[in-house]
């Protein structure tokens, strides 16, 4: 589905990414880990096409970054992002901005299909947010928009879900509300994509952790061979002691 091969990412004589190798492949759920400013989001926007790397391939679907039109590729991408949030008007009505996700539009400047108007509601009923379909964007709880943007990127029926911290800023309830909801994708045919700091947000959808720390990969696979003390504390340099609890891992921080 998705191949980084040899990857380098140079700007301003830094190397933000390096000797980074991850092959995501059908069936598989990877979560993307690490501190803040470790370079996961620009692995996730490689994978988009939205920028290039320096030295390395990048391959998603069968296409070749370089070689194919990647505007077409992305047709098989959902993303989520703060950035995209930030796109959409916020006194827009929730069924309109998740009907967007249809054509990837910002928004429409022409008549909305009757069907693709039905598509948004159903897709706002399957993230439990039906009742909320007239309601203005800005109105909606951090929580709520949320999941407008996973009904949003839903509307295209993805290949492949990337989603950067799509839980960042919301609160212990609304959280796991919404991770209730990432879990269900595992009924579909979505291969996600998954960045976080947060070692908690690893639900049981996700199969596979890739951990990164200063650009460089430390390890990549199934999650319970990733996910150990050590790993961790390459990644975070906190030392942690992990549990798992209902396929989910739980830490809790030693003293120093
Ligand atoms: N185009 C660019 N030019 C210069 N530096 C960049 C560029 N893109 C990213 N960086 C730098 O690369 C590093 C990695 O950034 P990135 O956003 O990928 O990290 P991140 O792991 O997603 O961080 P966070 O968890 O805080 O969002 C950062 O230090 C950032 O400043």
């Amino acid at each position: 589905m998705i191949q980084l091969k040899d990857i380098a990412y140079i700007r301003d004589n830094r190397n933000i990414l390096q000797d980074v190798n991850l092959h995501i492949k059908e069936g598989e759920h990877w979560v993307i880990l690490g501190k803040n400013g470790s370079g996961k989001t620009t692995l996730l926007e490689l994978m988009n096409g939205y920028e290039f790397p320096t030295a390395g391939k990048v391959q998603v679907l069968g296409n070749l970054y370089g070689q194919c039109d990647v505007r077409e590729v992305r047709k098989s991408i959902g993303y989520i992002s703060q950035s995209l949030f930030e796109k959409m008007n916020l006194a827009d009505p929730v069924w309109e901005i998740v009907a967007t996700g249809e054509y990837a539009f910002l928004r429409f400047y022409q008549d909305i299909p009757e069907e693709v108007i039905e598509k948004a509601v159903r897709m706002l009923e399957s993230v439990r947010l039906g009742h909320l379909k007239d309601q203005l964007l800005g109105t909606l709880s951090q929580g709520e928009r949320k999941k407008v943007m996973l009904a949003r990127a839903l509307m295209m029926n993805p290949t492949i879900l990337i989603m950067d911290e799509p839980a960042s800023g919301l609160d212990l309830y609304e959280r796991e509300r919404l991770l209730l909801d990432i879990n269900e994708l595992s009924k579909q045919q979505i291969t996600v994509v998954y960045v976080t700091h947060h070692i908690e947000e690893i639900i049981p959808l996700f199969t596979h952790v890739a951990l990164i720390d200063e650009g460089k990969l430390i390890a990549a696979g199934p999650k319970h061979e990733v996910l150990h003390a050590e790993n961790l504390y390459k990644a975070f340099d906190v030392r942690v002691e992990l549990e798992w609890f209902q396929e989910r891992p739980w830490i809790k921080v030693l003293p120093e």
